[in-house]
């Protein structure tokens, strides 16, 4: 107190600006020369700070996996990315990294989760003993099975969009695309989750704000990210309360309070099973305990469920979408196809279990997976070679607990996480001929090459992390595109869209087409 009375603030302010350059230079050096990741290649700033990061992602519009790209072309197949993370750009690696919970540990890296508002619960559970708890209830709820016992949620909501197109047909009004099948996975996702589930499909405009608020989020995502006490500023309890009235989230928690009342009130017992069971009751029938996921409990389970992939679902399918609207001679393909099943199933509504038996949508489905885009968009050929398939443009790390990882000659030291993108698998030339062309016929390759594919196929990554929805993914793919391109289906016809509109150009927290982009949007005839 003495000292700091007897300077003036001038001192004071030099005092700390050199003692903040200490610390800075004292880090620096230390990331870069004494650090256990000191030895792995990669630029200068990389290595020392995360700003670069920061920088690439935020002011460069989510490009930072193009930095990375140019990095490992620079300084081999395994670079340090981030003072922390190690990147390996091999796909033969990919199976060595993400890895079946037999197989060994696998935690989640923390960092992944910053600025997603989920930092609790960094997806499941960060921890892999009780990741595999978690799982361990949660997989059963979205097995094939019981999704199959489900089915009717879906292909009801499927069925309701249906009908708004046709209510629309002949009419001049423009939808979006893009905004429907947000709604459409929104509620059936809902419906999986809550008894009293959202319907943003009976919504006049398919709930848009909703869906800009939810775009506008993803891409302050990298601010929250790198400035942790911008996050904890906005999640003091006046400001949540302000950001939940204006966005409308709250009415997540709400829903799942009053599911979880409703569940525990009901009979455990035989009595208690119901067709319309949801994942809440699920886990209260199992006496799964809240912590399981975290202080936020089932409440908290359930918004991250409800918000995980709603965005993924509804960009490839806006993209496999326009792909077959802007393709009339593969639309013709699907469409004999789908007849045949059309007219030979019950009801002439096929089943998910009848529609994945169809080669070409199958391949159709994939393909809008793996998602690819027409090279003449790119103004040069360093694009191309650049931006070509969907994949998850950014990073997903895992961290080895226990033991080292070997990469060829390379050990790489347990307790850090280690990226990969599955982008550049989904976009190698030497396993997808000419990737950046949508050819869902690519997949009747013959079984050698096709194994091949399917090994740098995945764009739900693999191991005990995968997507815990895959199955529902499927499911709704299926559903949805066989009924949009069945005979007698309103005719849709893209308006203002052309594929700009879904090429994959931005890599933030999920990948975003050109920002200027108004979603898929077609008029119906
Ligand atoms: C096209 C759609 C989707 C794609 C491509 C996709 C992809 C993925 C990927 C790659 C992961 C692993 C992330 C990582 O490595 O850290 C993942 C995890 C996850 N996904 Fe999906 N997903 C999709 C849709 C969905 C949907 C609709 C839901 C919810 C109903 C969902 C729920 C989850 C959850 C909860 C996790 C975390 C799993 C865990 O930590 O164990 N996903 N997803």
């Amino acid at each position: 107190m003495g000292l700091l009375s007897a300077l003036s603030l001038g001192e004071a302010v030099i005092i700390l600006c050199l003692f903040s350059a200490a610390y800075t230079t004292t880090l620096v050096l230390y990331r870069l020369y004494f650090h256990p990741l000191a030895k792995f290649p990669g630029s200068v700033l990389a290595r020392s700070t995360f700003l670069y990061e920061f920088g690439y992602t935020y002011f460069g519009k989510g490009r930072y996996y193009l930095k990375v790209k140019h990095m490992h072309r620079k300084y081999g197949p395994v670079i340090r990315i981030t003072p922390d993370e190690l990147h390996v750009d091999d796909p033969s690696f990919f199976h060595t990294l993400f890895v079946h919970h037999a197989v060994r540990k696998t935690e989640n890296y923390p960092r992944a989760s910053d600025g997603t508002g989920f930092e609790d619960m960094i997806a499941i559970s960060k921890d892999h003993d009780m990741h595999r708890q978690a799982r361990g209830v949660l997989d059963p709820f979205f097995s094939k099975a019981k999704l199959t016992e489900m089915e009717h949620r879906v292909a009801d909501r499927v069925q309701k969009l249906c009908d708004r197109f046709r209510c629309i047909r002949g009419t001049d009004t423009v939808v979006n695309i893009t905004n429907a099948i947000n709604s459409l996975t929104s509620d059936s996702v809902s419906s999986l989750i809550f008894e009293d589930p959202s319907d943003y499909l009976g919504d006049a405009d398919f709930n848009e704000a909703y869906f800009t608020r939810l775009r506008s989020g993803i891409l302050s995502v990298p601010i929250f990210a790198h400035l942790p006490w911008f996050a904890k500023v906005f999640s003091t309890p006046i400001l949540k309360f302000a950001i939940e009235k204006a966005t409308g989230w709250r009415v997540w928690d709400d829903k799942a309070q009053r599911q979880i009342l409703k569940s525990r009130l009901r009979p455990n017992g035989k009595e208690g099973v119901r067709d319309d069971t949801t994942l809440i009751e699920h886990l209260c029938r199992n006496n799964v305990q809240q912590e399981m996921f975290g202080g936020g409990g089932f409440c908290r389970l359930a918004l991250l469920i409800q918000q995980a992939g709603t965005y993924n679902v509804s960009y490839t399918l806006s993209a496999t979408i326009t792909h077959l609207l802007l393709d009339p001679t593969r639309l013709a393909i699907l469409r004999t196809e789908l007849g045949l099943v059309f007219a030979q199933s019950k009801n002439n509504i096929p089943t998910w279990r009848e529609l994945e038996k169809l080669p070409y949508l199958t391949a159709i489905i994939k393909e809008g997976l793996r998602l690819a885009f027409d090279p003449s968009l790119l103004k040069s050929t360093t694009d191309l070679a650049f931006r070509m398939a969907m994949g998850a443009m950014n990073r997903s790390a895992r961290v080895s607990p226990d033991v080292d990882l070997q990469y060829r000659d390379l050990l790489l030291p347990k307790g850090y996480p280690i990226s990969m993108s599955s982008y550049w698998m989904h976009n190698d030339p030497t396993v997808f001929p000419k990737p950046h062309i949508f050819k869902p016929e690519r997949w009747f390759s013959e079984p050698g090459k096709l194994k091949v594919m399917n090994s740098y196929f995945v764009p739900f990554s693999r191991g005990s992390r995968m997507c815990l929805a895959q199955n529902f993914v499927w499911m709704l793919n299926y559903h949805i595109l066989a009924h949009l391109f069945r005979a007698g289906a309103p005719d849709l016809k893209l308006f203002e869209t052309d594929k700009s509109d879904v090429v994959p150009a931005h890599g933030y927290l999920f990948v975003m087409p050109k920002l200027s982009s108004k979603g898929v949007r077609v008029t119906i005839h």
